[in-house]
């Protein structure tokens, strides 16, 4: 991204909304906004290789893998608005699992860019199944959308919820329920 022609259109940006951008609180606006994309969209100049870092480890687990809470923002492709909230991945291993803050990584990875939240979950899941050649993986995110909430339908507390399942995720149904209550489930352990 090249921050000196975003920060131009921005100043375009600030004309256009009836702003001066030479007031004082104005002035670095461009750069900073700028930079904030720059951030928020670093999942187009990454590759999944570097994210993993070769952080795959053998293991004869073979029961299931979750985690749980992981924090999502993105940007919703239709409005560039951002989207919001939390994604659980679980998976079963077939000899090999991921490094955990992987897990979280790649959530990023696919998140810093403009999405859509089904595309999102799938990704992440499909990311996921072939680092480490699970047997199955489930992924949930739920999140709401500021485009729904501060403009538009304008409804402030509804959330979306998605899913995408693979591998025996998919195949066994008492695989995907173990895993949806786990997720649901809520333990009195606070950290
Ligand atoms: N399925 C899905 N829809 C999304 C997501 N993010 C935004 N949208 C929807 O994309 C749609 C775009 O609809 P349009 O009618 O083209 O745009 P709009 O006139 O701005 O629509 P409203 O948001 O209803 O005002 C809206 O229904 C949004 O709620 C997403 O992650 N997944
Ligand atoms: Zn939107």
């Amino acid at each position: 991204m090249n921050k000196e022609r975003v920060a131009n259109l921005i100043k375009e940006l600030l004309i256009e909304i009836g702003e001066d951008p030479d007031r004082e609180g104005l002035v670095k606006t461009p750069q900073r906004v700028a930079e904030a994309y720059s951030f928020l969209t670093s999942g187009y100049g990454m590759d999944l290789k570097t994210v993993i870092n070769d952080a795959i480890f053998e293991s004869d687990a073979n029961n299931m893998i979750i985690s749980r809470d992981i924090e999502v923002f993105s940007l919703c492709e239709h409005h560039m608005l951002p989207f919001y909230g939390v994604a659980h991945i679980g998976y079963i291993a077939e000899g090999r699992v991921l490094g955990v803050s992987k897990l979280a990584r790649i959530v990023d990875f696919y998140a810093r860019r403009l999405q859509i939240q089904e595309r999102l979950t799938n990704q992440i899941a499909r990311a996921v199944m072939d680092a480490v050649g699970a047997e199955g993986v489930g992924v949930v995110i739920e999140a709401r959308h500021m485009c729904m909430m501060m403009r538009g339908v304008e409804k402030l507390n509804s959330s979306m919820i998605t899913s995408s399942v693979l591998g025996s995720f998919h195949n066994d149904l008492a695989t995907r329920e173990e895993f949806m209550s786990l997720i649901n489930s809520r333990s009195n352990f606070s950290i």
